[in-house]
């Protein structure tokens, strides 16, 4: 049986312009002998529509450059902007505003609040912000992500890989410019992280959705369009994957 499709949806932000930018962005830690430069000088342009993922050996700035980016951690110099936004111009509270409304994030740990229903947590971040859910798109999310009869039920009744899907269709809900993904497959099965990148994939081309994926798999950056690889806090790769590789064709999913 096919499973349903994403039918084309305007995204809420402006559509022209790179989802989002940084520029000379550097993230320096501690002082003196023991400083540790955890983003030196990163300049990074990320396309809407795309799906990019970073890699890169432990301790190459990969999370720093997602945080920074997202605007969960400030910086030390340099700029980021999210769509038009520049972010590290923002005071905290509309910072918050910002990550609530265009920023979805996705994590290894799935962050759903155990006591909410599947349901109250992928409408969490509308209810947030004071807005109504769009129903139509609810109910389109749910389906093509499969978690329609799960709605009810709450993370402890949920296997690892429809508790992800929950937390992705909570990250699609508000239409953000960007989904920060951190090792989103890190605490599935094989095959529970294969439907899950697939998954990510088809919001991309399907909605348009811009995705960013942290990981250290390379057969998880296999399902992205673009792999951006740091060493030592400075960008060292930036490639295109081939559309015929292996999670872009369907022998490869
Ligand atoms: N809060 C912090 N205080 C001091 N140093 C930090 C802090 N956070 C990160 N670092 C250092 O900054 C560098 C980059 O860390 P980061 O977590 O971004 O790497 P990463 O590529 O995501 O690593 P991993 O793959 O292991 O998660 C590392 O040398 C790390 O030790």
């Amino acid at each position: 049986m096919s499973s349903p499709t994403f039918s084309p949806a305007p995204p809420s932000a402006p559509t022209s312009g790179p989802a989002l930018r940084t520029q000379d962005l550097t993230k320096v830690y501690g002082t003196g002998e023991t400083v540790i430069r955890a983003l030196d000088h990163v300049s990074v342009e990320f396309d809407r529509g795309m799906f990019t993922a970073i890699m890169g050996p432990s301790g190459s700035g990969k999370s720093t450059l997602m945080h920074c980016a997202a605007g969960l951690d400030s910086v030390t110099s340099g700029r980021a902007w999210i769509g038009n936004t520049e972010i590290t111009s923002l005071g905290d509270r509309e910072l918050t505003l910002v990550r609530r409304e265009r920023v979805g994030f996705v994590f290894q740990a799935f962050n759903l609040l155990p006591t909410g229903t599947a349901e109250e947590n992928i409408v969490l971040p509308l209810r947030l912000a004071g807005r109504k859910p769009d129903r139509e798109w609810f109910d389109h999310i749910v389906r093509v992500l499969g978690i329609q009869d799960r709605l009810s039920h709450r993370p402890g009744e949920m296997s690892g890989g429809q508790q992800q899907r929950v937390a992705v269709a909570r990250a699609l809900i508000t239409r953000p410019d960007v989904i920060f993904a951190d090792e989103p497959t890190g605490a599935l099965d094989s095959a529970s992280g294969a439907d899950l990148l697939d998954f990510l994939r088809r919001s991309v081309r399907e909605l348009g959705q811009t995705i960013i994926m942290v990981t250290h798999d390379p057969r998880a950056a296999g399902y992205a369009d673009r792999v951006i690889t740091l060493t030592d806090g400075q960008i060292s790769g930036d490639r295109i994957v081939d559309p015929a590789g292996p999670g872009h064709t369907e022998q490869g999913r």
